[in-house]
């Protein structure tokens, strides 16, 4: 099966699952902020309210069965008329609690209408306990206040019972958000880690073309693109500072003859041996590529016509001596090398290859194994 089809299916594979966990990640956020707008109600405040308000309610009860004790006991005025001024003002923190919650208002309308009611009524009470402060007498205002009494007890605990079951809801939704927040946190891990190991291949795709795109898979030196990549900026450098820049091309002799009679295996050996040899003899800041089937190239910045001879000599003697053994074939290799040296306004990679080239056909011309200066 062919590999590249086989790699490129992988991939969309891997693109498509971290668009469907992507997605299935957002919609999940989407929810849990839906459950949580659900559950913002603050109950406890709630709850708060409505056992101060019992309480009050409690005081008001003794507070009217001390009036029955003592009808003219001026405490039990003061404390009456201190409740019947608070109780309408925890009907009225109940009635703001109720409308701040996310509570449905049908589950205590009628209740807080009965409160409203109440309201009034504990309004008319104030006026009755003016009376009976004056001399009046208590019955009316102890019957009243009772029957308020029972149904202030009535409404308090059904607004008790109904919070508390809004809250064991609230607890049911709180799981849920729980558990939603761990499918989340796990679906968004499972992104991470697939995006991470997409970018890696992807990394990794990109080094492979770099590398494919610029060298050479037989002898591992740059190619022509990877050469050029370097000459530009040689160039400028040589062209601003006026030192010399050289290249020397490198071309075998007879290869062809090589290929004919050992084989295209033993040719490539042999490329791969000399390849070998420049890398012995450049300087780490040479760059050194194979350009051509048989023909290489050496960049040398900073150098001028005798350091590069001298290393175009070498190159040629360290060829020619390689022995048998050292080629893995039964022959022996030379190489014809064009040399050429430019600074400043001529300085550029044209002019250098032109002269280089010109040079190496002087060489093949005037009987090969050597080199010429262009
Ligand atoms: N083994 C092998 N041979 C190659 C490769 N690329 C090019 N060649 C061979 O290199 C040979 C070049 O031959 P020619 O251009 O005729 O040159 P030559 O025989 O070296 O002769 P001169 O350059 O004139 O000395 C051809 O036989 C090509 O097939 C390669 O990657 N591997």
């Amino acid at each position: 099966m062919n590999l590249g089809i086989v790699k490129s299916i992988g991939w969309k594979v891997g693109l498509a699952f971290i668009l469907v966990t992507g997605t299935f990640a957002i919609a999940m956020s989407l929810y849990g902020l839906h459950v949580r707008q659900q559950m913002g109600s603050n109950y406890t405040s709630l709850v708060a309210v409505i056992v101060r308000s019992q309480t009050h309610a409690v005081m008001f009860r003794n507070a009217l069965e001390d009036l029955r004790d003592s009808p003219r006991n001026p405490d039990v005025f003061s404390r009456l008329e201190n409740l019947l001024w608070r109780i309408p003002q925890h009907i009225d923190g109940i009635s703001f609690s109720l409308q701040t919650n996310q509570l449905s208002e049908s589950d205590y309308h009628a209740s807080l209408a009965r409160l409203q009611d109440i309201r009034e009524r504990l309004y008319e009470m104030r006026q009755q306990l003016d009376g009976i402060i004056l001399g009046d007498s208590t019955e009316k205002f102890l019957r009243d206040g009772q029957v308020i009494e029972n149904d202030l007890a009535q409404i308090y605990s059904a607004f008790e019972g109904m919070v508390h079951s809004e809250a064991a809801k609230q607890r049911i939704v709180m799981k849920r958000l729980g558990r939603t927040i761990s499918v989340l946190a796990f679906m968004t891990l499972i992104l991470i880690v697939g995006l991470l190991i997409s970018l890696i291949r992807l990394k990794r795709e990109h080094q492979k073309v770099k590398r494919l795109s610029q060298f050479d898979e037989l002898t591992k030196l740059g190619n022509r693109r990877y050469l050029l990549s370097f000459a530009e900026r040689f160039c400028k450098h040589s062209q601003r500072s006026g030192s010399p820049l050289g290249l020397i091309l490198i071309d075998i002799d007879h290869f062809k003859y090589v290929n004919d009679t050992f084989g295209h295996p033993a040719g490539d050996q042999i490329l791969q041996v000399l390849a070998g040899v420049l890398k012995d003899e450049a300087r780490k800041i040479d760059v050194l590529a194979r350009i051509g089937g048989e023909e290489f190239c050496i960049l040398i910045p900073d150098t001028d016509i005798d350091g590069a001879m001298q290393l175009a000599e070498r190159l040629r003697k360290k060829t020619s001596n390689l022995t048998q053994k050292q080629l893995g074939v039964d022959t022996s290799v030379t190489i014809s090398l064009g040399v050429a040296i430019a600074c400043k306004n001529e300085a550029t990679f044209k002019y250098l290859y032109a002269r280089a080239d010109k040079a190496l056909y002087q060489a093949k011309m005037h009987g090969r194994n050597r080199i010429e200066f262009g």
